[in-house]
């Protein structure tokens, strides 16, 4: 496969406009382009359409589906007539609800169950209540959440660079995508809390990656998707790819 199948840029812009420029300048060197809460509250499934129609190869629709078994069945199912390639599922909906997520998706799109936020530290997890044996560490709780998404039939999960290798050592055949990522030459974190270069998530496990303010905000946005693939490259052949 293609490194930049592997690459997937947040639309995290509420203009159509905005996204459909994004696509058209970053479809050579991006293959997943995300569609998120930002930009499908504002125009619903028009902005699937209008980002394919800019040329964008695979289309991820970040929604995080959480909520009862029978809304989240409806809800995937609408998700997949849209033709999206990837649909993500919170895993704290539980294993029943993402179970019938995962089967109700029609024509193939792949359903990845979010673990812990990459944004989350641990302080937050115990603020939110989650129980103390598993704020202990972020890692016990994240793998817990992958048991869940392995056993709903998940294709895979969302989790940071940090519990990747926990993860693919547990479920070698979940998928994995990892958020939360800045390169040495943009480290800043901003709202990210468990972050990891893109090297490192890749030679932890990871099979795909979502980049966006280090794109979005760089002087030269291609260069730095460019720089980027060159160091997912050169990751994934370390690790035999
Ligand atoms: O599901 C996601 O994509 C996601 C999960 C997660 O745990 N953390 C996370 O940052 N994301 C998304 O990944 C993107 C990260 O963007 P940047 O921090 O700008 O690279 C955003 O679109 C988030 O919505």
């Amino acid at each position: 496969m293609e490194v930049k199948r592997r690459l997937i840029f947040p639309l995290d812009v509420s203009s159509l406009n905005e996204a459909q420029k994004w696509v058209s300048q970053l479809k050579d060197n991006v293959g997943v382009f995300k569609i998120g809460l930002e930009l499908f509250v504002a125009h619903g499934p028009v902005a699937i359409e209008k980002v394919r129609e800019a040329g964008a190869d695979d289309i991820f629709l970040d929604l995080k589906l959480h909520d009862i078994p029978a809304t989240m069945e409806q809800a995937a199912r609408a998700a997949s007539r849209h033709g999206v390639d990837i649909l993500t599922v919170h895993m704290l909906a539980g294993r029943q609800a993402v179970r019938r997520t995962v089967e109700a998706v029609e024509g193939g799109t792949k359903v990845f169950g979010v673990t812990v936020l990459t944004s989350h530290t641990r302080a937050e997890l115990m603020e939110i209540g989650y129980a103390p044996e598993l704020s202990r560490d972020v890692k016990e709780a994240v793998l817990r959440l992958a048991n869940l998404a392995y056993r709903a039939g998940c294709h895979g999960v969302v989790c940071s660079g940090k519990e990747v290798s926990a993860v693919k050592e547990a479920y070698r055949h979940l998928k994995t995508i990892v958020p939360g990522v800045r390169p040495e030459w943009a480290a800043d974190p901003q709202d990210q809390a468990r972050v990891v270069t893109p090297a490192e998530a890749i030679l932890n496990g990871a099979d795909y990656l979502v980049i966006g303010r280090p794109i979005r905000q760089a002087d030269d946005p291609c260069g730095a998707a460019q720089k980027i693939l060159a160091e997912m490259k050169e990751a994934f052949e370390k690790r035999g790819f």
